[in-house]
């Protein structure tokens, strides 16, 4: 030791610590070799196991040299129950169950061999040495194992890091490693709350040594005192998440968004419910939207309307699943009148009934409004806004929701009304400013956690609702143009026509003729419908032997699936039509 002090000094290195000769120099040198092997205890165990192994059997040969048959037979049947039953003890995988058991079998077999020969008879103590190298290789490599060792190492730095942190007195409870990363459960010292730890996850992540932004915090429910770190190594959401086709058959179950980061489905549900879809251009509100009109296309108990002031960019490629698109701020304005007239006519007939809400079946459909861009319907048509106010309010009963996506949902953008405050379903897409989580989430989200400034790729959302009252990052399902033409294949002949009470309602609406500019897709009350009474007629009576379909009959009249649906059925009723084959009309001959 004075040697190596020594040399050190000559080579003009200052020594950073002098040890006296008073010094033990033995047991700091033990204490710091044990201290080494627990820390390295995981990468040493083949080494650990051997020497165990080596044990064991040299006292055995000492005192039961006979045993050798038994301890082959406890081996090979140790061996064989990890094979067949590992999965009990946490091997979760077959590679892992055949490394466990062909392991035990050769160290049982060693064992038996030293028994009853001895640990020194050549070729023994050869075997052990390469036994040992061999098995410990896989050992050595496996990424789990890495992963794990490497978290425990972290976490066991907990008490520094919250020292560093501001949160003494927190402590790890337990740890569970992951295929995206790590979670932790953590208790957090008197007084110190979720939010505490929020405030100073940048701090948290810069003393865990993790990439930004890796690090979520959730409260744990049932404990104010208790929180789950989550750190994200391999962010699960790196790709893009294909559409794996409709997850609802109705309206009253609750539709798949995307994916939670934990591969956990983001359900939810949309009956009586109005959502409000925010975040910047480019964050993937549209895409958003898809993935809702996607599900509820393939519901036949529900009457989707759309309102899109971008020309129909966005919603006309789903026209033939929707009832009725509004493309300009006179055909929206129009749009949102009706559907508060459908909205007054149920909740009249539900009174009548001694009813309180609307029950959705594919002969009493709900009501879905669809509006891309809210902020350029506030702009361009203010009239309208106040029908919105009206549904918003009073549409949840009678299941006349609303689906408004805008980039920045300010109350000047959302016109003045109730309408965002009525919204149950609030999505985030990424924002461009930290009030604007606010704005979007409700009053004081931010502070609770919910980041949505911080969300790095389009499609990346938070979700508020009442299912969902925890930060969660999650990211939607991908459409590709391919996809949503084949949906609306699929799904157009099976969309339902709006019931019989609403189209009553919106027979009994006067129109005002500013309103009634033609839509796309419009009930029988536009001024274009005597037009359209005649078209339909003269396509009826023209139609070849096979008969028209509903779609090509909507595609001459210019008018909407309901239209087209109740006056073949009034046609019908009078014998002047017949349906030739499923989905399929003309004009009677002799009529
Ligand atoms: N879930 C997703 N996964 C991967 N990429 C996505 C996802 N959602 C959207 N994107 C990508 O982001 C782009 C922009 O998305 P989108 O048009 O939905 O944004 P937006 O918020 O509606 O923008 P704008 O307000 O300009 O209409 C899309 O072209 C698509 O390539």
């Amino acid at each position: 030791m004075r040697r190596n002090a020594r040399r050190i000094r000559r080579d003009g290195i200052e020594p950073m610590m002098i040890l006296s000769d008073d010094l033990e120099f033995a047991p700091i040198a033990l204490v710091t070799i044990a201290r080494g092997m627990w820390r390295y205890r995981s990468e040493l165990a083949p080494v650990t196991a051997a020497l165990l192994t080596l044990t064991s059997g040299t006292i055995l040969h000492a005192a039961y040299a006979v045993w050798w048959p038994i301890v082959l037979i406890l081996a090979a049947l140790t061996s064989w129950v990890l094979a067949f039953f590992g999965r009990w003890v946490n091997l979760t995988r077959p590679a892992e169950r055949g490394y466990a058991a062909a392991t035990v079998l050769l160290a049982g077999g060693w064992t038996a061999a030293a028994t009853a020969v001895g640990p020194s008879a050549v070729p023994l103590p050869h075997v052990l040495a390469i036994g040992t190298f061999v098995t410990g290789l896989p050992w050595w490599a496996h990424r789990r194992r890495r992963a794990r060792v490497r978290v425990e190492r972290t976490l066991a730095a907990w008490p520094e890091i919250s020292q560093a942190i501001g949160l003494a007195g927190s402590r790890i409870q337990s740890a569970v490693v992951d295929l995206w990363g790590y979670r932790a459960r953590v208790a957090l010292a008197r007084g110190q709350t979720v939010e505490d730890v929020v405030s100073k996850l940048p701090a948290l992540e810069s003393a865990l040594g993790t990439r930004r932004g890796a690090a979520r915090v959730q409260p744990v429910p049932e404990r104010a005192n208790r929180m789950e770190l989550r750190v994200i190594e391999n962010d699960p959401h790196a790709d893009a998440i294909a559409w794996p086709g409709p997850s609802v058959t109705s309206i009253t179950q609750p539709v798949k968004l995307g994916l939670f980061e934990d591969g956990s489905p983001v359900r939810v549900s949309l009956l009586r419910r109005h959502v409000l879809v925010g975040g910047v251009a480019g964050a993937g509100k549209s895409g958003g939207v898809n993935v809702i009109l996607a599900d509820l296309s393939a519901c036949p108990d529900v009457v989707i309307w759309g309102i899109d002031l971008k020309r129909g960019m966005e919603l006309l490629p789903w026209a033939s699943c929707l009832d009725r698109v509004a493309t300009t701020a006179q055909e929206a304005q129009a749009l949102l009148r009706d559907a508060v007239a459908v909205l007054d006519g149920r909740a009249d007939v539900l009174a009548q009934q001694g009813q309180r809400v609307w029950q959705p079946r594919p002969d009493a459909p709900a009501l879905v409004i669809l509006i891309d861009e809210y902020a350029e319907l506030v702009d361009e048509a203010p009239e309208a806004v106040r029908h919105a106010d009206s549904i918003a309010r009073r549409g949840r009963a009678v299941a006349v929701t609303l689906v408004a996506a805008t980039q920045r949902p300010s109350q000047k953008a959302m016109g003045q009304g109730a309408v965002r405050s009525q919204m149950d379903v609030r999505i985030s897409f990424r924002v461009r400013e930290r009030r604007d989580v606010d704005l979007i989430l409700g009053q004081g989200m931010f502070k609770a956690g919910w980041h949505s400034h911080s969300l790095n790729a389009p499609g990346k959302f938070l979700v508020s609702a009442p299912e969902h009252d925890i930060p969660r990052r999650a990211r939607t399902f991908l459409l590709t143009d391919d996809a949503v033409q084949c949906t609306t294949g699929r799904h157009a002949s099976n969309r339902p026509p709006l019931d019989e009470i609403s189209t009553a309602a919106l027979e009994a609406t006067p129109t005002s003729a500013d309103e009634d500019a033609p839509a796309i897709a419009c009930h029988g009350h536009t001024t274009a419908s005597h037009d359209a009474e005649n078209t339909l007629w003269t396509a009826l009576r023209d139609a070849p032997g096979e008969g028209m379909s509903i779609e090509d009959l909507m595609r001459q009249t210019g008018m909407g699936r309901s239209w087209v649906y109740y006056r073949l059925q009034e046609h019908a009723r009078s014998g002047r039509v017949a349906q030739v084959s499923r989905g399929r009309w003309r004009a009677h001959p002799d009529s």
